[in-house]
């Protein structure tokens, strides 16, 4: 029996777990996985790599709009190339983090990214089921028409401790600084272009802060589930329900 098309939109601050938990509840539920912000990175190292300087907005934007990007949408197979060059791990670098606010606020590389992603999404819908799209402006602006919308929030100490482990194998206060400007400094000034800290209407806000990440994961699928917050209301949008036939 056929099965409605469904986009969740997640959308969160640097550490708070969006991409992971995002990542998990588009295996358990068979769905596309749209990492955004492996776009942006991926201009960034394009950029970078040409040599493009990133404070010239028009020389950038161009690249944007030539980017030679392939992102797989296999959740158990992240890739993103380049020109035919696999980016997947060095996107990651803190170069990479460190560079790409530079990229994310520029506003014609944010319309063009978007014009991309609404076109994944879409082909997703059309050929997997649906997707779920995370960044910082889906909830928002990219998809702001999701069957579901969540933000995934963490305290701003969760967040440094997280990034700091996973960049840095450890917790530490000698990390400290690096961690703050890959997490503070970035959404700072990655929220001059985006809202990502407080949940729009409609969207329901999941904080991570105490959770482990299964119970993370699980809070999202109890939002899709209909177990907690849903938006709009369970009687007039239908989630992962088969189509009416007659
Ligand atoms: N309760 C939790 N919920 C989600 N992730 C958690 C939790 N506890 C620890 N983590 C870990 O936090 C780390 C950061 O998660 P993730 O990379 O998904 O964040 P993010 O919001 O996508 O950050 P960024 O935007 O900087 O990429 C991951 O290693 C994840 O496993
Ligand atoms: N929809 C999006 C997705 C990402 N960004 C920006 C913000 C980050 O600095 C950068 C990389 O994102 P991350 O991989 O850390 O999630 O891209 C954005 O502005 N909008």
């Amino acid at each position: 029996m056929p099965v409605s098309p469904i986009t969740i939109a997640i959308d969160g601050p640097s550490g708070s777990g969006k991409s992971s938990v995002s990542k998990a509840v588009a295996r358990e539920l068979g769905l596309a996985y749209l990492d955004t912000g492996a776009m942006y990175r991926a201009l960034a190292w394009w950029a970078l790599h040409r040599e493009i300087d990133l404070a010239d907005q028009n020389a950038v934007a161009e690249a944007a709009r030539a980017l030679p990007l392939a992102l797989s949408t296999d959740p158990a197979r992240a890739s993103v190339s380049v020109d035919g060059t696999d980016v997947t791990e060095a996107i990651r670098e803190t170069r990479i983090s460190s560079s790409v606010s530079a990229v994310a606020t520029n506003l014609d590389v944010r319309a063009e990214l978007r014009r991309r992603q609404r076109e994944l999404i879409d082909r997703a819908r059309e050929e997997q089921g649906g997707v779920v799209a995370e960044g910082r402006d889906i909830t928002t602006v990219v998809a702001p028409d999701a069957e579901h919308r969540i933000l995934v929030t963490a305290s701003e100490e969760a967040r440094l401790a997280r990034r700091s482990l996973d960049v840095h194998g450890a917790a530490g206060a000698e990390h400290l600084a690096a961690t703050r400007d890959q997490v503070l400094r970035r959404d700072r000034d990655d929220a001059t272009v985006s809202a990502f800290f407080e949940p729009a209407d409609g969207v329901v806000g999941i904080d991570t802060s105490d959770l482990t990440f299964e119970e993370s994961v699980q809070a999202v699928l109890d939002v899709v589930r209909g177990a907690r917050g849903q938006h709009p209301s369970p009687d007039t949008r239908p989630t992962l329900q088969p189509e009416e036939t007659s």
